[in-house]
Order: structure tokens, then C-alpha cells, then sequence
């Protein structure tokens, strides 16, 4: 029997989410009604994510999103980059790391994981009404706060850019959240400077473009808690894509979800305690004439555990112009229109297709 969720109005913008112009949703599907008791009267999770019973369920996705085979992710330790030979090998082939010593104190992680825990499980209308002018903003059922996806995305985060973090705005509710995420800035944009000199070495950038393709003052940091889903294989906790950023370092907990795709393949990432997961992004395989992969990624939904990650993204400086002989030159902020007028038009990020100086033959 198919599961039958009937949405009578469901638009998919994170305003619509927001303010929840969703009528009345039946499900007739047992099994969902089975899962209730984990997901449900969570008074914290977004109505969008209460159970079926709640009104507000979305439709499912038509695909099935199932665990895969496991990714050996390769192991690089900070300290020895210099003569680890496999780093530009490794970034390469697959786009991913784990980085082992990486200098973050587990005590810091662990205290940001608990005051994630703790702001995401207040009542939602207390999120919503705290951080609506906040620096530190809340968004839900989208992967980022200001794309509004076609996909329900099964999470809800925090998104606060490192420059808001050191306004004055921030400081009051989330002082010592703030201070912890200041200090685990420090040392996300030590350790993606670190990774990107040793990498520039590979992509012989000039002096110049080592300094301004990567720029620590204009990274960004987010919490995501993936709330429990009554139906995990119809829905995803973030959609699949490629990230914007140059590169991307992930900070996940004992869960699981992460998925990558390799050779036609999703493949689980297995968490491994005190690593930090290194992405290459879409901006990093522009200044390397596509020698290195913006690795496409997703995670997975839970019916039975609530997932918490933290990512920090770091971007070129604002009117840097990349260069590169694959693509036409241009400035992140230009990427960043491109990618909202796509996801406008489309309701997804088409990306770095539309800065092709020769567009792939369709035919
Ligand atoms: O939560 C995760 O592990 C992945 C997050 C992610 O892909 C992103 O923030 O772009
Ligand atoms: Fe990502």
C-alpha cells in the first residue's frame, strides 16, 4: 500500500515554512503512525516536522534514500602535512578528508554540541521569536537560511557569518554560545588556512591568490540539529549538493548520515570520534582548473536518533575575481546571485555549469 500524505497547499520557501501556509495533510500510512511516538509532540521541532497527525506534514519524496556502502575516507594528521604525500592525492580523487590532529580541544566541541543541543530543543516559537533579528539566525526545512529549496529539507540550524559573531547584536542571549563559537572560529579558520597553503602549493598559486581566494573574516558557521523522521527513507535531513564555499569542515556527532557520492555511488561516512571532516568546495575546483572535485553530498534522515553537525564554510574575499581556464572569471559574490536567481528559477543550485567559458554538449 502506498503511503498517502494528501498536502492541500505546501510551498516550499522558507518563508512558507516560517509562517506555515500548509492546510490540513492526511496520512493513511501505518508505519508512519508507528514512528510517532519518537518524532511527534516535540514542542521544539518545527511544525513542518510533527507527526502526520499534526496538519502540517509535507509530501514525501517519490525516491528512496537508503544507507550505503561504507567510504574509507581518507586519514591525513594536520601536524604532518608538509611531508604526507597523500594530501593532494587524497583531495583529489574523492574531494573529502578526515583530519586528525587537529588542534581543537575536545572540551570546545563538546561544550558547542551542548549548547547546540541545548538552543535547538527550546520551543520553536521561542526560536522563532529569539533569533528572528538576531545575529545568530534560525532556519528550518531548508539546507541554508536564505535558500529556499524545492526539497523539504529534514533539518533546522543556527547560521551566523564569523564577522556577525564579533557585532555587539549577537552577544546578549547566546553570550556564551557565542564566545565558544568565536573561539571554535579561531580555529576552523587556523586549520583551513593550513589545508589551503599547503594545497596553493599544488595549484601554484601566486602570493596573492593565496591570501585572497581563501579569506577567514568571511566564513560562516552553522548547527544543524536532523530532527527524527517518522519516514527516513522519503525524505532527506539536507539535500544533496555540491557546497559554495572553498573548502568546508564538518564536526559531526556519533550519529551518522553523511553520504557522498562517488562513481554513481552514495556512500556512508562513518563518524570517527575527535576527526573533522574537510570538503572541497565548488570555488576550490574553480582555482584548480577542475584538477580537484567539489564533492556532492547529503545526509541522511534518522527515525530513531537526532543528529547534530556543525560546519564551517570559508569563501574567497568578497570581490576577489577567481581565475581559472575552465571557467569565465568571477567574484563570489557574483557566484552567490547566480546560485539565488538558479534556485529561484529552478527551486535547486545549478552551480558551476553556468560559469563554463564552453557549456557542456547537451546533445
Ligand atoms: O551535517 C552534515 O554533516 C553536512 C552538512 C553539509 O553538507 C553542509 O552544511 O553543507
Ligand atoms: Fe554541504
Amino acid at each position: 500500500m502506498s503511503c498517502l500524505i494528501l498536502p492541500l497547499s505546501l510551498s516550499l520557501s522558507s518563508k512558507s515554512h516560517q509562517h506555515s501556509q500548509l492546510t490540513t495533510n492526511q496520512c493513511l500510512c501505518p508505519s508512519l503512525f508507528q514512528s510517532m511516538d519518537q518524532a511527534t509532540e516535540n514542542p521544539s521541532y518545527p511544525p513542518l516536522f510533527l507527526t502526520p497527525g499534526s496538519h502540517l506534514h509535507p509530501t514525501p519524496q517519490p525516491t528512496t534514500f537508503q544507507p550505503g556502502p561504507t567510504i574509507q575516507v581518507p586519514l591525513l594528521d594536520l601536524q604532518r602535512l608538509d611531508t604526507d604525500v597523500h594530501l593532494f592525492q587524497s583531495c583529489q580523487k574523492l574531494g573529502l578528508i578526515r583530519l586528525t590532529n587537529h588542534g581543537v580541544p575536545p572540551g570546545l566541541s563538546d561544550r558547542l554540541f551542548g549548547f547546540a543541543r541545548e538552543i535547538l530543543s527550546r520551543p520553536f516559537e521561542r526560536k522563532v521569536a529569539e533569533l528572528a533579528d538576531a545575529a545568530v539566525k534560525y532556519f528550518w526545512g531548508t539546507p541554508a537560511v536564505s535558500l529556499n529549496s524545492k526539497e523539504v529539507n529534514w533539518l533546522e540550524g543556527l547560521h551566523v557569518s564569523v564577522s556577525g559573531l564579533s557585532s555587539p547584536a549577537s552577544e546578549s542571549e547566546f553570550g556564551e554560545f557565542r564566545n565558544l563559537a568565536i573561539e571554535y572560529c579561531e580555529h576552523m579558520a587556523r586549520i583551513s588556512r593550513t589545508l589551503f597553503n599547503t594545497l596553493a602549493i599544488d595549484l601554484n598559486l601566486d602570493e596573492e591568490q593565496t591570501t585572497t581566494y581563501l579569506s577567514e573574516s568571511n566564513g560562516m558557521f552553522r548547527v544543524y540539529r536532523y530532527p527524527i523522521c517518522p519516514n527516513p527513507s522519503s525524505y532527506l535531513g539536507m539535500e544533496a549538493h555540491t557546497d559554495s564555499s572553498v573548502l568546508t569542515i564538518l564536526n559531526e556527532d556519533d550519529v551518522g548520515g553523511l553520504q557522498v557520492l562517488s562513481e554513481h555511488t552514495w556512500f556512508n561516512v562513518v563518524p570517527v570520534p575527535g576527526t573533522l571532516i574537510v570538503n572541497l568546495g565548488d570555488l576550490f575546483q574553480v582555482i584548480s582548473d577542475d584538477r580537484y572535485n567539489s564533492v556532492k553530498h547529503r545526509v541522511l534522515a534518522s527515525s530513531v536518533t537526532e543528529r547534530i553537525s556543525l560546519g564551517y564554510f570559508v569563501f574567497p574575499q568578497e570581490d576577489s575575481v577567481l581565475r581559472s581556464s575552465i571557467y569565465n572569471p568571477f567574484t563570489l559574490k557574483e557566484f552567490r546571485a547566480q546560485v539565488q536567481e538558479d534556485i529561484m528559477k529552478t527551486g535547486s543550485k545549478v552551480g558551476l555549469k553556468q560559469f563554463r567559458k564552453e557549456k557542456p554538449n547537451l546533445n
